[in-house]
């Protein structure tokens, strides 16, 4: 009897490395979020057919639920019984039948329900359910109906089904295990890309599996040259892939203490796929000068996460200087002369600068006109440290650090300049994949 299990995984902020975290050369500074994407794995009674099923149950959307038939004869074929589509489910589930490759008429049923926290979509008129432990926003319509914040569900999605999977095919998964940890990104990437239908940085799948960290992706060829057009020899291929070690980086960070996030949702509608085809296309039209632009770009990253690293290492070493330095930050005292947040400033405006250039020279909103007005006022504001467009940019969010101790929801009410923003409550999380109790999730239905 396969023992019932829950799992989570967090949403993600990039708020160093949009485009330039496509190409392994270039680090970039991922943030994972409190807003968590969580599954529970059960066996439910078996057919005793020459298949299984998964039931795949996301209640919170108008009870949504996909139920996936998976049979093998000469390879293995996942149908959605009611024609129901979620590509990221079922990609999820084809990946794992493919690398586990269950016994279909020893497997028993499987029912996976999934929740996810409020900060991924917008509220709309949707209602709290609560239980003695957690609490999840119920919506009236399906999924692909409720507008997304972008904090990357679809990830958050295919790596909690992957870790359930992985366990109920295995019946072990130890998600504090280095190694069982790898196994899940590795088959997570290669389901997510095959959903989206194309190979992207993976920064969003990484941050889900590892938490906050500093990352630099690995090689798309890893996963584009699976060979999925040849049944015959995808599975071996694709065991081979996942088993291997795989090169990137993602090295764990924290926000220094004393110091924190704030995600301002202001408008859903950037596209990410047209505006990173409209960076490429003008990265490809301005070549050389566009990689001197990258450069430049690739510098204020590097200058800002050292920054962040420097106020780190302060805070360890010299408490008390740290303490001035966070009360002055919060005071609004001249901080142009604290060096690390003077370094912290310059960083960012230098890549803010020549994202400005890529917008004005590209057509693709990466840092539009609306949002460096709103940044430069948020930049005033007591308390904030720093601003940016977070991810591929556009319209859709903006994202500050400040001091613990402000407030930035009393400091902007009431002023015109932030009525486009509402702030998320959300805030940076050092921990990936992890385990959960499944009584968390009792009566949540
Ligand atoms: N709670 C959920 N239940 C079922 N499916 C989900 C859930 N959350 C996300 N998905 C799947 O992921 C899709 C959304 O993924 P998409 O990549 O478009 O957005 P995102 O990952 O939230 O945001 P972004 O890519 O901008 O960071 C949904 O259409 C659905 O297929
Ligand atoms: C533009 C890009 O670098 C970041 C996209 O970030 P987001 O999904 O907007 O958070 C694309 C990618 O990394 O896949």
């Amino acid at each position: 009897m396969l023992k019932e299990r829950a799992f989570s995984a967090p949403g993600k902020a990039l708020l160093a490395g949009g485009y330039l975290v496509l190409d392994p050369q270039y680090r970039s500074y991922v943030v994972a979020l409190s807003a968590r994407m969580h599954a529970v794995v059960a066996e439910t009674k078996s057919s005793g057919e020459n298949w299984f099923m998964v039931r795949i149950v996301s209640a919170q959307f108008n009870c949504d639920e996909w139920n996936y038939r998976v049979s093998h004869s000469s390879k293995y074929e996942i149908s959605e019984i009611n024609g129901r589509v979620n590509p990221f489910a079922e990609r999820a589930l084809e990946v794992m039948v493919n690398y586990c490759q269950p016994d279909v008429q020893k497997m028993v049923d499987l029912v996976i329900e999934l929740f996810s926290d409020a900060g991924y979509h917008s509220e709309g008129d949707s209602l709290i359910k609560r239980n003695h432990f957690r609490q999840f926003r119920f919506h009236n319509r399906t999924i692909t109906e409720v507008p997304k914040t972008g904090l990357g569900s679809s990830a958050g999605l295919v790596v909690v089904l992957t870790a359930s999977l992985l366990y109920a095919f295995r019946s072990e998964f130890d998600a504090t295990s280095d190694l069982d940890k790898s196994t899940v990104h590795n088959l997570a990437q290669v389901a997510h890309c095959q959903a989206q239908g194309k190979v992207g940085s993976g920064f969003d799948v990484a941050a889900a599996v590892f938490g906050s960290i500093i990352y630099q992706r690995f090689d798309p060829k890893l996963i584009e040259n699976l060979p999925t057009d040849q049944p015959s020899i995808y599975a071996q291929s694709l065991r081979h892939i996942i088993d291997m070690q795989w090169e990137f980086t993602h090295d764990n960070i924290t926000l220094p203490r004393g110091i924190r996030l704030m995600m301002g949702d202001v408008n859903s509608g950037s596209e990410t796929t047209k505006l990173v085809a409209k960076v490429r296309a003008w990265y490809e039209s301005n070549y050389p000068k566009s990689l001197g632009i990258y450069q430049e770009i690739n510098e204020g990253n590097l200058r800002f996460i050292d920054g962040i690293e420097k106020l780190s290492t302060l805070s360890q070493q010299d408490p008390s200087r740290y303490e001035r330095l966070l009360e002055a930050v919060e005071s609004d005292s001249n901080t142009k002369e604290i060096p690390e947040i003077a370094q912290i400033e310059a960083a960012v405006n230098k890549i803010r600068s020549n994202l400005q250039v890529i917008t004005s020279e590209s057509g693709a909103d990466v840092e539009p006109p609306a949002q460096t007005k709103l940044l430069n006022s948020c930049s005033n504001l007591k308390g904030v440290i720093t601003g940016v467009v977070p991810g591929a940019g556009g319209h859709d969010a903006i994202c500050l650090l400040l001091s613990d101790g402000t407030d930035i929801v009393k400091q902007t009410s009431n002023n015109d300049t932030f009525s486009c923003v509402a702030w998320l409550d959300l805030h940076q999380e050092n921990f990936g994949l992890k385990e959960e109790a499944p009584l968390y999730y009792k009566g949540l239905r």
